[in-house]
């Protein structure tokens, strides 16, 4: 389970205070409107930002003393920090190995999840060579990959079209049934992922402001109080 308890980060335009907590297995949908600290929340459970009270914990181990690269974390950045002078395949090894010093077996493994993104035959192109929606599937083939149990997503799929955010919606919703993974992901259109999210948590001015099942959180009184329009 992650737990995350009065996790407070001030800065000077903006200040969070993050609680929420959520079962091993769970696909959680992260909404709300822009700028209320939805990427900020999933940077601080990766270790990008550092709370300075409260407590965040996976499993009942404290997350909080260790890097991003110790902690049961992958994320998906809204850039997808790709190494552009890697090909698509070797950008997907490095979530198995840094070293990029495969065995036979994983490297099955890196083609199956290239298939499974519909990436098989872009192996060998580099991420300039490719497409925005190339780009992210890779990104996401690449956390898929990495076998940590908290997969974090970052808006994974603004830059694909409809038809194409639902397939890889629902690739997501695939992996996570295939093995034990629990997944975070922001995302601008609730409606998108509400019959696959099994949880849904409404982020605004720093806070959780409700968290529950998505039909319950689509409908509360929060989701018309900070509609864009209604500011001020
Ligand atoms: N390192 C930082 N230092 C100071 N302020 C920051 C920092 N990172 C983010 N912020 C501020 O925190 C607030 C929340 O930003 P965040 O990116 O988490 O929102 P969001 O809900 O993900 O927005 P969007 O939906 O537009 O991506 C914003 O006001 C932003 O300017």
């Amino acid at each position: 389970m992650l737990t995350i308890k009065d996790c407070r980060l001030v800065w000077p335009d903006f200040t969070a205070d993050y609680s929420l907590s959520v079962e091993n297995g769970t696909l959680c949908a992260i909404v709300g409107p822009s700028g209320g600290g939805k990427t900020t929340l999933l940077h601080m459970i990766a270790g990008f930002e550092t709370p300075d009270s409260g407590e965040l914990t996976f499993d009942g181990q404290d997350l909080r003393p260790l890097s991003p690269a110790a902690r049961p974390t992958s994320i998906v950045f809204q850039d997808h920090n790709l190494f552009p002078h890697l090909t698509a395949s070797e950008n997907v090894s490095l979530g198995l190995r840094a070293s990029l010093r495969l065995t036979a077996e994983e490297r099955t493994l890196v083609a199956d999840t290239m298939e499974a993104v519909g990436l098989h035959r872009l192996g060998h192109r580099k991420p300039g060579e490719m497409s925005g929606g190339q780009r992210q599937r890779m990104a996401l083939a690449r956390a898929l990959i990495s076998r940590k149990p908290l997969i974090l997503l970052d808006e994974p799929f603004s830059s694909l079209d409809p038809s194409l955010r639902r397939d890889m919606i629902l690739l997501v919703d695939d992996m996570r049934r295939s093995r034990p993974v629990t997944i975070l992901m922001t995302i601008h259109t609730p409606d998108e992922v509400a019959d696959l999210a099994d949880q849904m948590a409404f982020v605004a001015d720093g806070r959780v402001v409700a968290s529950g099942l998505p039909a319950e959180i689509m409908q509360g009184p929060w989701v018309y109080r900070h509609r864009p329009e209604s500011a001020g």
